[in-house]
Order: structure tokens, then C-alpha cells, then sequence
């Protein structure tokens, strides 16, 4: 009972008067490390992951891969250059076993295509807000391949019998990208491959295909996407690959929301050149909304504005910024418009309703619209922000905490879910000796 008493006592979001200057080194992408681990437990030879995120959703997905058979091992660092990782060996797969999704998206939506490559019963199943999240279209599209699956969403059971005979199939992915993406990372080991054709309204997030498709083709995959809303992965081998994985550009946004939010400034190093992730999208948003957006020699600096803009945008492709986003605005000196984010609605939990709901808890004036949210600054108080079990609204909260006196934040160990150690990461930030001592200036909006 103590226990459980001090894992939920509300945190005090710490409080700065001068502006954030930190350099913040953020971990792997969660995106890139379950991807690269399911490949690797699909391939026909031995893979690495070097720097992979190691937090609550991709632990699970490692977790599930080993109970079905695969055989993941930690690589230590013995040298200044050799980074820390993961080795895996795939195996052949053996039920019955039973899969805790925790409530990540990319293990209960990219782990049931792949198991129906197991012999035997593989049975899934997660936090309570899991069992709300969409799970019917990945479901009945498998069905419609060859499965054999009892249940529409969380808990639901695969009869895997080895293999899956594959074609081609019709889904409405609007719901979640991922959709698509879990069929495609299992695809080529089908025996007639899979071939996803989505009708409907515009599927979401669609730089998470993207990333889907140039990570199974750099595992030797032919992948067919020249036709929109269709994919075409050829059955064949996966090769097992050496994946380097980048760091989370979604999770490095509300270190530099802390900059745009106290008129500070945070570095973050090993920012790609090139990347899939949507997180890259950051760089854009914060540069619209008055920031100084930098990257050379791969640190990405962001400096704040004398004051933040408000912004109209459609975040349709990079709904996981949101949160982040969606903070900064209710500190902006004008107002701010969210569009194209009606799928938050199945998110962690209904993210427009949440941010609606905490903003406003804080004295803001946020709205919820069919499809996004429209944010009035107004000077904020403080107040306890609930996190709904989801780690960027953990994150956001954090973010306004930082300007806004006297914020808690209901369970924030939930950031577990893709960062390590947020409350660790944020105290480091405002303990760095780049943290100048000057007064903050009153960067909140209104
Ligand atoms: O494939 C992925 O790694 C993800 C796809 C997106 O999901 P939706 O398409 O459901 O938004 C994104 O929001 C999520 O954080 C991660
Ligand atoms: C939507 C998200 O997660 P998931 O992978 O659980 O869908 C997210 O991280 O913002």
C-alpha cells in the first residue's frame, strides 16, 4: 500500500526563474527500436541494435519477442566508440504464451501479424486503457490473410499454426498508421506476401510507414509503394542488419519546449540528417512559433522568441507532437489552432479531451474541436495536472510547470512508457551549468 501510495503521489513540476540553457542528450527511438526488434526476431541471421530505447514499451516488446522463442542478449559498451545494445537470434516460435502490451500502440498493433507465425496460442492482452484502443481493423484484415483470432480488440488470442498464407487485403487505416505498418513488418515472411490497400479517410501519421517501409528495406525487403494508400511487400527473407538506432526526436520536444517556454535555449546532440521520424517535424513547428531553429554538425539548438506566436496547423502526419505543442501554445501571446488530430481520440488516452481538460484545470482556454483543439493563452495558475497514464501528457505538463507556479503532476513515473528517467532528465536539464542566472523573462502569454 506504501508503495503504491509513493508511486502515485502527485510531483511538483519544478519552477525556474531564469531561462533554460541545457544541452540534453535524449535516448533511442521508441519507433526505430520495436521496429528493429521485431525485424531482427524475423530475420534469418543474427541482428544488433546499437543505443536502443530501453523504457517500459519496448522492455515489452523484447519481453514478448523472448517468450515466443527469440533469444535477445545485452551487448555491453567495451570501448569509448562501442555503444551499448541489444543482440538478437531468431528463432523458430512456440506457444501458448501470454503477451502483456502494456499500453503500447506499436506491441499490440505490430506483434499479432507476426505471431500467427507462431505454433501454438498467442494470447495478448494490456493496461486497462489498451483494451479501449482500436484493434478491430489489424484484426480482421489478418483474418481476411489467412488467421485464424478470437476477440476485436485487447484481450484477443492468435492460433498461430507457423505461417500465414498472405494476398492482398483492403483496410481503413484512418484510425492509426500502425495498422499498416504492423501487416507490412510481418509481411514478407507470408507466404504470398501482403499487399495493404487502405480506403477510407486519410490515414495518420504517415512519416511512421515511411519508416516502416526504408527500415524493411534496408533488411533487404521489396517493398512496393509507388501507388498511394497501397503497399506491396514481396515475400522473402529478412536480413538480419546492424541497426544504429537514432534518438527519439518526439521525446527530445518537451526539452525544447523548455527553452521556447522560459526564453532559454537547449541543444540536442545527434540530431539526424536525415530521418523518417516525425519528431523531425519539431523543428518547423517551433521555428513558425517565433523560435530559432539551428542544426549543425548534427546539434539541433533551439533559442526562444521575446515572446511565442500562436499557430494554426495541421499535425494530421505528426499527432504525437501534439501534447508538447499543444503546452507552448497555451503560452503564446496569441491564439493557436491544432487540426487534422481527430485520431488522439485513440491515442494513450483521448488526448483531446485530456489537454482540453488540464489546460483548462489550469485556468487556460483550450477547446476541443472534431478534429484538434483550439488554445487561448490566458495567464495560467497552478493546479494538479492529471496524466491520464500517458507519457506525453506527463511530458506536457512538465513543460507549463516549468512557467507556471505551483503544478503537479499526477503520475508522472508514466513518462516510463518511452523515456528511462524523465524526472532525472528534467532535474539534470535545470541543474546545467549552461543554465544562465540572469531573471527569466515573463514569457507566458497574455
Ligand atoms: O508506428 C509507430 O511507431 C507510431 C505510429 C503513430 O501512431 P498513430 O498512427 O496511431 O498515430 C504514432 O503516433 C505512435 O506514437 C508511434
Ligand atoms: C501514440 C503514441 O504511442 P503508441 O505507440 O502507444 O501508439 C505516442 O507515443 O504518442
Amino acid at each position: 500500500m506504501r508503495n503504491h501510495e509513493a508511486m502515485t503521489l502527485a510531483w511538483p513540476a519544478p519552477v525556474v526563474e531564469h531561462p533554460v540553457h541545457a544541452t540534453i542528450a535524449v535516448p533511442g527511438s521508441k519507433s526505430m527500436t520495436n521496429r528493429a526488434l521485431l525485424l531482427a526476431a524475423l530475420a534469418e541471421t543474427e541482428s544488433t541494435l546499437q543505443a536502443p530505447l530501453r523504457s517500459r514499451d519496448t522492455l515489452l516488446m523484447a519481453q514478448a519477442l523472448r517468450s515466443l522463442g527469440t533469444d535477445i542478449q545485452d551487448i555491453a559498451a567495451d570501448s569509448a566508440e562501442s555503444v551499448a545494445g541489444w543482440r538478437v537470434r531468431p528463432a523458430d516460435w512456440r506457444g501458448p504464451i501470454d503477451v502483456d502490451c502494456g499500453l503500447a500502440g506499436t506491441v499490440m498493433r505490430f506483434l499479432p501479424p507476426a505471431s500467427v507465425l507462431a505454433e501454438g496460442e498467442v494470447r495478448f492482452d494490456g493496461d486497462p486503457h489498451a483494451r479501449t484502443r482500436p484493434m478491430s481493423t489489424v484484426l480482421t484484415a489478418l483474418r481476411d490473410l489467412g488467421a485464424r483470432i478470437t476477440g476485436d480488440r485487447l484481450p484477443l488470442t492468435v492460433f498461430g499454426e507457423g505461417a500465414l498464407r498472405g494476398g492482398e487485403v483492403v483496410v481503413d487505416a484512418s484510425a492509426s498508421s500502425q495498422f499498416v505498418s504492423g501487416l507490412l513488418l510481418s509481411g514478407a515472411r507470408y507466404a504470398e506476401g501482403v499487399t495493404v490497400r487502405h480506403r477510407g479517410a486519410p490515414v495518420p501519421s504517415l512519416p511512421h510507414i515511411t519508416m516502416t517501409v526504408t527500415m524493411l528495406r534496408a533488411a533487404g525487403v521489396t517493398v512496393d509503394d509507388t501507388e498511394p494508400d497501397v503497399w506491396r511487400v514481396l515475400p522473402g527473407p529478412i536480413a538480419g542488419t546492424d541497426w544504429a538506432i537514432e534518438p527519439d526526436l518526439s521525446n527530445a520536444t518537451p526539452f525544447l519546449a523548455a527553452a521556447a517556454a522560459t526564453g532559454g535555449s537547449t541543444v540536442i546532440p545527434g540530431w539526424p540528417a536525415h530521418t523518417d521520424q516525425a519528431g523531425d517535424a519539431i523543428r518547423d513547428i517551433l521555428a513558425e512559433m517565433g523560435c530559432t531553429v539551428e542544426v549543425a554538425a548534427d546539434r539541433l539548438t533551439v533559442s526562444a522568441p521575446e515572446r511565442l506566436t500562436g499557430i494554426d496547423i495541421d499535425l494530421h502526419d505528426v499527432g504525437e507532437l501534439s501534447p508538447t505543442i499543444a503546452a507552448l501554445a497555451a503560452l503564446a501571446n496569441g491564439p493557436s489552432r491544432l487540426r487534422g488530430i481527430a485520431h488522439l481520440r485513440g491515442h494513450e488516452t483521448d488526448r483531446l479531451a485530456a489537454l482540453s481538460t488540464e489546460i483548462n484545470r489550469l485556468g487556460g482556454a483550450a477547446t476541443e474541436t472534431e478534429d484538434g483543439l483550439l488554445i487561448e493563452p490566458r495567464p495560467l495558475h497552478g493546479g494538479q495536472w492529471q496524466s491520464y497514464a500517458d507519457h506525453r501528457m506527463a511530458t506536457a505538463g512538465a513543460v507549463l510547470g516549468l512557467v507556471v507556479p505551483g503544478v503537479t503532476v499526477e503520475d508522472i513515473e508514466t513518462t516510463n512508457k518511452t523515456i528511462p528517467d524523465f524526472p532525472g532528465m528534467w532535474a539534470a536539464m535545470l541543474d546545467d551549468e549552461d543554465c544562465a542566472q540572469r531573471p527569466r523573462k515573463d514569457v507566458q502569454g497574455v
